[in-house]
């Protein structure tokens, strides 16, 4: 399994005049590609503030983020370049462009790449089949309901095939059941493209989708514990 995105004892604190605020404290993680893992935690966990750095839109105060090995604060390495190319993220609102149609929207992240006309087709065509949304194309947002608008953002974050998704509260607006759907079209898309996600929630419900879950608690991030992993050693490893 390659590992494409590394955390190592990440940290990040916001001064203030009341005191720091720790928001994410020596976190660890990484993320394979294929591989789905989901950051559980409550509201003011951490959880923008981790997804952020992992997307390398915000440094570190101490640890360091590596994308495909290359660590975002050496000089060497093209942040813009990589988030261009390598990441894509989702957000709890889809953010489409109100006047363009679904398929234009999906569009855009090719047109600012100047990736060809025909190819542009081809892959938009592509990607709103691929969640479910062919004979939407030609509508616009307005006349889409909320889980068919994330939908075409999760077309859009993915037609430029991200090797990293980011998602933060993806099903946060939505009734459960629609949640419970977009949440299984992210996994499926990232286990057959083999994209490496990380998806941070704070509905218990979403966990079941994950190859592997991680808490966060105050900042602190931790994988949770299987159910092999619960069990009392046995034999000569048992410690009373
Ligand atoms: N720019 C900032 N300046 C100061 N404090 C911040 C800043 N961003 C986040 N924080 C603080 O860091 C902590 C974590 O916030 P964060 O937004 O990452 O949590 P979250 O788990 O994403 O919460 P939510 O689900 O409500 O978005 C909170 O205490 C928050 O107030």
């Amino acid at each position: 399994m390659t590992v494409v995105l590394r955390a190592e004892t990440v940290s990040r604190v916001f001064p203030s005049a009341a005191g720091d605020v720790v928001a994410v404290r020596d976190a660890d993680l990484a993320v394979a590609q294929g591989e789905l893992v989901v950051v559980a935690g409550r509201s003011g966990a951490g959880k923008t503030t981790l997804l952020t750095m992992l997307g390398g839109l915000d440094a570190p105060t101490s640890g360091r983020v590596l994308i495909d090995g290359a660590d975002l604060a050496d000089p060497a390495t093209d942040v813009p370049a990589l988030r261009g190319s390598r990441i894509a993220s989702i957000f709890q609102t889809a953010g489409l462009i109100p006047v363009l149609s679904a398929a234009e929207n999906v569009e855009v992240p090719l047109r600012i790449r100047r990736v060809d006309p025909a190819e542009r087709d081809r892959r938009v065509a592509e990607a709103l089949r691929d969640v479910g949304l062919s004979d939407a194309a030609r509508q616009r947002p307005g006349e889409l309901s909320g889980g068919q608008q994330q939908r075409v953002g999760i077309a859009r974050a993915l037609v430029m095939q991200p090797a990293i998704l980011l998602a933060d509260e993806p099903t946060a607006q939505l009734d459960s059941e629609t949640g419970a759907q977009i949440m299984d079209l992210i996994a499926r898309l990232v286990h057959e493209r083999g994209t490496a996600a990380v998806v941070a929630t704070h509905d218990q419900a979403m966990l079941a989708r994950a190859d592997r879950v991680f808490e966060l608690h105050d900042g602190v991030l931790r994988a949770r514990a299987s159910e092999q992993a619960a069990e009392v050693p046995s034999g000569d490893d048992r410690r009373t």
